[in-house]
């Protein structure tokens, strides 16, 4: 590794590494528009992350791999029709900011409470052209008046809870969808009432790591 180019935050991974870890996970190739955000993402990503601690991986190959791919495989699995989504606990911007890049037709808000996250929001949003809200603050004190087509939710502390909130937040006849481990989907979704679920997406590579789309049928009571 070139400790060089990463402390000024250029990896040396190219927006054809990037297609190829699209095409080893099964997913659609992207335009070359949307490599090159990728692009842009990892090293506005990396170059901040050597400051301020946006996500515990570091490595480029590993944050493609993880966050860029992981996020993507959410993106292509998305029903269409969504016109609004909502990133709850978006930190360094999974999955919202490769959804906003996959699928520009959604218009995507990322809500962070935390500060030097939500600044590096804004700053990736600048950066890339891409018209995503940031949201700046807990989403509990998110008026519930504002709904969205999908609420999204991956790695969020005490996601149970949070899952709860994200629901409410979702219009009827919109979707949840949760980024999360087989084991865990017993208990983070006993709580939530009026979901037609559908089969969980497996990651390829793993066995435990899943993505979760459920319809909301009705408001909630
Ligand atoms: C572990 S990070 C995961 C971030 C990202 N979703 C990912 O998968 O890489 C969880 C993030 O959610 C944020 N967060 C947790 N609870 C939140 C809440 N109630 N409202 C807004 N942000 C929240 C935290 O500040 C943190 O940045």
């Amino acid at each position: 590794m070139d400790t060089a180019r990463l402390q000024w935050g250029l990896s040396q991974v190219t927006s054809s590494d990037i297609q190829e870890a699209l095409a080893e996970a099964g997913l659609q190739p992207l335009s070359t528009s949307s490599l090159d955000s990728l692009k842009v993402y990892l090293d506005l990503l990396l170059k901040w992350n050597s400051r301020l601690n946006l996500t515990a991986i570091r490595e480029p190959e590993a944050i493609v791999r993880r966050h860029f791919i992981e996020s993507l495989v959410g993106a292509e699995r998305l029903p269409q029709g969504i016109k609004t989504l909502l990133d709850f606990g978006s930190g360094a911007g999974f999955p919202g900011i490769p959804i906003a890049i996959r699928r520009p037709e959604i218009t995507v808000t990322l809500g962070e409470s935390q500060a030097k996250k939500s600044a590096f929001l804004r700053e990736a949003g600048r950066a890339l052209g891409i018209p995503v809200e940031v949201y700046d603050g807990r989403i509990e004190f998110m008026p519930e008046t504002r709904q969205f087509g999908a609420v999204a939710l991956r790695a969020v502390d005490r996601m149970e809870e949070a899952c709860v909130e994200a629901l409410r937040r979702v219009e009827t006849g919109g979707w949840l969808v949760l980024f999360a481990t087989r084991p865990s989907v017993p208990r983070l979704i006993a709580p939530l009432k009026g979901i037609a679920w559908r089969s969980p997406v497996v990651f390829a590579g793993t066995v435990e790591e899943i993505i979760l789309v459920g319809r909301k049928l009705a408001p909630l009571e």
